[in-house]
């Protein structure tokens, strides 16, 4: 109750000014969150969340050497960070010049893929896989890939069987670089991904493939890939490639990882099916042979 009658007479002393103070700081702090999410560098702050959760903890429990190790970590680490986010303070720093505020919004909730977008892709990459025409293709999920669309060319079109082959068709001028779909659309396309360093990666690979992998380390996104030499169709997520895919393995896959009432069903475990070469030959007939 005593609680109860404080808060209410720090609510009733409340004036004009404290109201406009609070409105202020909550929209910068609104705003912050906002365009931490839109950098890649959401896992950084985390740890530093986590390094300041420490620190509280080893003051609490009076560890006195510790907390001085973290205080010392966190002083030098706010001259490291400004110099690791250089590029993101310049980018926040411009939109504030700006000063426009639909600059500083960023993108909507992500809308529920549909099942179209599914159909349209399985088919355009089981027809790139026919006529070896190399893709690589990122669905944004939850992590905003803000940074990586800056690197290509925004598109914002419907997803269509014809236009991703038209836009991965050899001699196009967006048909180098990954393609990024958002939103259920396809936002951008010439994209430049990250390489993964990853050295237990088949050497067999190129960097299409490594490309695809690195993004699925660094971002919660899934990446797909049509190899352009043998056709073949596989998936990154979480640092993990699935290859030789067929079309129906694609489709699951797809729905299982992207449709909104799907999230709760299990993950197809591609280890426990039997090999996706056995059956190659009677699912996708052709498959690994040139089209004719
Ligand atoms: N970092 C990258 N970001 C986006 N696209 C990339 C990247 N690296 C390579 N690519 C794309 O992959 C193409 C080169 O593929 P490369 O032959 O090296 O890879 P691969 O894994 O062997 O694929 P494939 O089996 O299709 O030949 C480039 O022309 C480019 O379109």
């Amino acid at each position: 109750m005593n609680y109860m009658q404080v808060i209410l007479q720090n609510l009733m002393s409340l004036t004009f000014s404290d109201v406009i103070d609070i409105a202020v700081v909550s929209f910068l702090i609104y705003q912050i969150v906002k365009l931490v999410r839109e950098t890649s560098s959401t896992r950084i702050i985390r740890g530093v969340i986590i390094l300041i959760a420490a620190m509280w903890l080893s003051s609490i429990l009076q560890l006195t050497m510790v907390n001085y190790l973290f205080k010392a970590v966190l002083t030098w680490g706010i001259v490291v960070m400004a110099i690791v986010f250089q590029p993101e303070l310049r980018r926040i720093l411009e939109r504030v010049g700006k000063s426009k505020l639909s600059t500083l919004m960023i993108r909507n909730d992500a809308i529920p893929m549909e099942e179209s977008v599914i159909r349209e892709m399985v088919h355009a990459c089981s027809e790139m896989s026919w006529s070896r025409t190399g893709a690589l293709i990122v669905f944004e999920r939850k992590e905003n890939l803000s940074d990586i669309i800056r690197t290509g060319t925004v598109v914002n079109a419907d997803v269509k069987d014809e236009l991703i082959r038209n836009i991965f068709y050899e001699g196009a001028p967006l048909h180098d670089g990954a393609m990024i779909i958002r939103d259920g659309r396809i936002h951008a396309a010439g994209c430049v991904l990250p390489l993964s360093p990853n050295m237990n990666l088949s050497k067999e690979l190129g960097t299409r493939h490594r490309a695809a992998v690195g993004m699925s380390e660094k971002f919660d996104s899934l990446s797909l890939v049509v190899s352009e030499e043998t056709g073949s169709i596989s998936i990154a997520i979480d640092g993990k490639l699935q290859r030789h895919l067929v079309p129906e393995q694609l489709e699951e896959i797809l729905r299982a990882e992207l449709l909104v009432h799907d999230l709760d069903e299990e993950r197809p475990d591609m280890d426990s099916s039997p090999s996706f070469f056995e059956n190659l030959q009677d699912k996708l007939p052709g498959f690994g042979r040139k089209k004719k």
